[in-house]
């Protein structure tokens, strides 16, 4: 019989923390990490490159199966790069803009149906991080841990303008805020893969949390579970 790489899922609405906190997990545990709003992201971002209408679902299903994309971690082991057509487009592709092309896309089930396979092959020993918004649900139903990662939508704004503003990007809160709840309100109710806790997920709410009290209570969930060996 062959053994399965194990699988922690982290899923949650967006700026809830899932992408610092599955990297810094993986990292720890020296685990392979999939990113999965980075296929999304990077299909929108193909699209606008390619001239291909985001809508048109048939040409965005042939663009999802050909895409040519490499994820290189850092060798320090913080972090990934991203090249697209050997392009790098780590920063490139997180910029609201580019969510907002990713959410629509993500509402298309060829497209979901064509990025499946690919991650799933992330599944390889020692194990998996991977985060997004149906990795308990759909893509990896039998993980042995599943998180489900929430805070405030006031809260994710807040942590997002500080994101961008450190990164010296002009801008309002206000608008961030109407854009995370506009891009929770598609991801939660679309009528493919929409957002949401799977049956088994533990749910944690990190609006009153440190990135670090998130990391510890996964890790403890982690030894319970005896998942890292
Ligand atoms: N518990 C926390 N306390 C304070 N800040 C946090 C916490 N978790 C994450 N952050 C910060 O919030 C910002 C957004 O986090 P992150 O990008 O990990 O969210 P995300 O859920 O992956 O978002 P998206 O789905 O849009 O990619 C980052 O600047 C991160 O450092
Ligand atoms: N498993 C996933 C991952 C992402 N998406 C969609 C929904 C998001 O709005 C968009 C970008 O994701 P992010 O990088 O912000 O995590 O991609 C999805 O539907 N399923």
């Amino acid at each position: 019989m062959m053994i399965q790489a194990p699988v922690i899922t982290i899923d949650g609405p967006s700026g809830s923390g899932k992408g610092t906190i599955a990297g810094l997990l993986a990292r720890q545990l020296g685990w392979n990490l999939l990113d999965s709003g980075a296929l999304y992201r990077l299909l929108a971002f193909a699209a606008s490159n390619h001239g291909v209408d985001l809508t048109n679902e048939e040409a965005m299903k042939v663009l999802a199966a050909h895409l040519d994309v490499q994820f290189i971690a850092a060798a320090d082991g913080k972090g990934q790069s991203i090249i697209l057509e050997g392009e790098e487009v780590t920063d490139v592709i997180r910029n609201e803009q580019v969510g907002a092309g990713a959410s629509q896309v993500a509402s298309l089930p060829a497209v979901r149906e064509a990025l499946l396979q690919r991650q799933q092959a992330f599944q390889e020993m020692p194990g998996l991080v991977a985060d997004g918004r149906d990795m308990g649900t759909v893509v990896f139903p039998e993980a042995p841990l599943k998180v489900f990662l929430t805070a405030s939508a006031e809260e994710r704004a807040r942590r997002r303008y500080l994101q961008l503003k450190g990164k010296g990007h002009d801008v309002n809160l206000a608008s961030l805020l109407d854009e995370i709840r506009a891009r929770d309100e598609r991801d939660t109710q679309r009528a493919v893969a929409p957002l949401k806790p799977a049956a088994d997920a533990i749910l944690l709410d990190s609006t009153e949390l440190s990135i670090e009290d998130v990391l510890e209570r996964i890790l403890s969930e982690v030894a319970n579970r005896d998942l890292a060996g």
